[in-house]
């Protein structure tokens, strides 16, 4: 629980504002608009940073998307530019392209993709989109990263997909306090409490994690964790996905090779 959601919110509005005027004042923030609470967030954070003509919403369904009435209510209640951009024929076409590719049976033992890179492969399209719309805008851009602390504690989030960006208001606020600081934020509210769901799976976070972000956000804010087995799942997937946290390792030959 924020000990001053307000006082939360304005700072974290000051820290956009100031990441902007060093890193891009002339730039636009790009956001892409799910319709949950993350992106609903960043988005009204960025429009009370930088105004609402800094800030374009992109919608991204990936074919037939059931909740994008809630994207566009989003983009709508903050009076945002944005556009709707749909994913699924780069979807299709590059799924295919891959099995079409020469050899990929005999790499990879199979004839179908696995079931990780087709829940993965939408999310590194998104990131793409993204970054191409944001090369298109005259002033130039800055993607915005919606990740929170608790996805961000164990790696629930895909690699160079949602988890890539230029800036990252929400890495250090955990999901309850997300949504503390949406209610200080002209954002429809049953989206601040929507379920939140990867939109890749078809299972909610909490069905796929295993465990209630109530009990993630618990664990990391005090370690305890009532549950021996969630405490050591939380554990293990801290520990497996933290490579998604960290710069890639570089091989420097001043430290490998003998002088
Ligand atoms: N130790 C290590 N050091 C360096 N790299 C390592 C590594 N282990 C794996 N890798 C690399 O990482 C890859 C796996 O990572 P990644 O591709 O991310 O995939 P992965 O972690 O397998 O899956 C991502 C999970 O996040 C969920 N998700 C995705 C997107 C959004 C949300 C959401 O709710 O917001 C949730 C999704 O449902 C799925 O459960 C491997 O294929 C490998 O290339
Ligand atoms: N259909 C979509 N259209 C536009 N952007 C999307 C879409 N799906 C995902 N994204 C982007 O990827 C991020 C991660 O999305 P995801 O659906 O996995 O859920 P999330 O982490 O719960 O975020 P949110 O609460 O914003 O939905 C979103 O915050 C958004 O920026």
């Amino acid at each position: 629980m924020l000990r001053d959601a307000q006082a939360t919110k304005q700072a974290l509005v000051k820290w956009i504002q100031e990441y902007f005027a060093k890193n891009g004042p002339t730039c636009s923030a790009v956001v892409g608009i799910s319709g949950g609470k993350d992106s609903s967030v960043v988005a009204a954070l960025c429009v009370e940073a930088l105004g609402k003509e800094r800030v374009v919403g992109v919608l991204m369904p990936n074919g037939v998307q059931s909740d994008i009435d809630d994207a566009k209510e989003v983009v709508a209640t903050l009076g945002i530019r944005h556009m709707v951009v749909n994913i699924g024929a780069a979807v299709e076409s590059l799924k295919q392209s891959i099995l079409d590719g020469d050899h990929f049976s005999d790499i990879t033992g199979s004839t179908e993709h696995a079931r990780d890179a087709v829940i993965n492969l939408p999310a590194r399209i998104r990131m793409t989109t993204l970054y191409a719309v944001g090369q298109n805008l005259p002033g130039g851009a800055r993607v915005a990263n919606t990740c929170n602390g608790s996805e961000d504690y164990v790696g629930y989030s895909t690699k160079y997909g949602d988890a890539a960006g230029d800036f990252s208001p929400l890495a250090h606020l955990l999901v309850e306090e997300v949504r503390e600081i949406g209610r200080t934020l002209p954002i429809p509210a049953h989206l601040v409490d929507k379920t939140p769901s990867d939109g890749l799976s078809g299972q909610s976070d909490e069905d796929k994690l295993g465990f209630t972000y109530a009990e993630l956000d618990r664990y990391i804010r005090t370690g305890i964790c009532d549950n021996v087995e969630t405490k050591q799942r939380i554990d293990h997937m801290h520990k497996i996905n933290l490579h998604k946290l960290q710069l890639m390792p570089s091989f420097d030959a001043d430290e490998y090779v003998k002088k």
